[in-house]
């Protein structure tokens, strides 16, 4: 375990037990229908690379990197696209997977974007939400944990885009780092 970065709140044990749980239940809701991941880049990967493994399904894996104008506390909702989609998803079964929700801002500017595409299904998946944050409503389908307002680091999420490598979801404590 990294030392000096805060309390950990989220395990790797209970991670994995709750993502055997996700993938089981995104099987089942999924069968005969043609699935596309949308991961939104940078914090997704983790997640979605354990998640990915526990969908016994044919599926199509693509990304999305996109960013706020302003930081993620100070989010003004306006998105830029930096990577679109490879795929075409008209008439596809399209679940969004995200490392976290917060604002809600980048989550609804993204439906609305992928809506207008035309999916057969739009649908979003996140490994942690903080609804107490939530500045617009946003429909999450699939939530791994809900959270205090923490910052929190690992598993995806970074400070300052170091900590994203840690296989569990740490409090960051302010004056433990640089
Ligand atoms: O609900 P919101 O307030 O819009 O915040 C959530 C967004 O913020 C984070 O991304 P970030 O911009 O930190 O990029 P990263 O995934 O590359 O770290 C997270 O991955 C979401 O995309
Ligand atoms: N790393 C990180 N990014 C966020 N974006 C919105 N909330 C958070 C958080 O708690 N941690």
């Amino acid at each position: 375990m990294l030392k000096g970065i805060g309390r950990v709140l989220i395990d790797e044990q209970t991670l994995m037990r709750r993502i055997d749980e996700m993938g089981e239940q995104i099987t089942r809701d999924y069968q005969g229908k043609d699935l596309v991941l949308v991961g939104i880049l940078k914090g997704s990967v983790l997640f979605l690379a354990d998640l990915v493994k526990r969908i016994k399904l044919p599926l199509v894996i693509d990304f999305m990197a996109v960013s706020s104008y302003g930081s993620s506390t100070h989010s003004s909702g306006v998105v830029r696209i930096l990577k679109d989609l490879d795929e075409e998803i008209e008439g596809k079964d399209v679940l969004i997977v995200e490392d976290i929700i917060d604002t809600g801002l980048t989550l609804n500017y993204l439906t609305e974007l992928l809506l207008s595409r035309n999916p057969r299904s739009l649908k979003i998946c996140c490994c942690l939400d903080k609804p107490s944050r939530r500045k617009v409503p946003v429909k999450v389908d699939y939530v791994g944990f809900s959270i205090p307002d923490e910052f929190v680091v690992g598993y995806g999420l970074d400070y300052a885009e170091k900590y994203r490598n840690l296989p569990y979801i740490c409090i960051l404590d302010p004056d433990e780092v640089e």
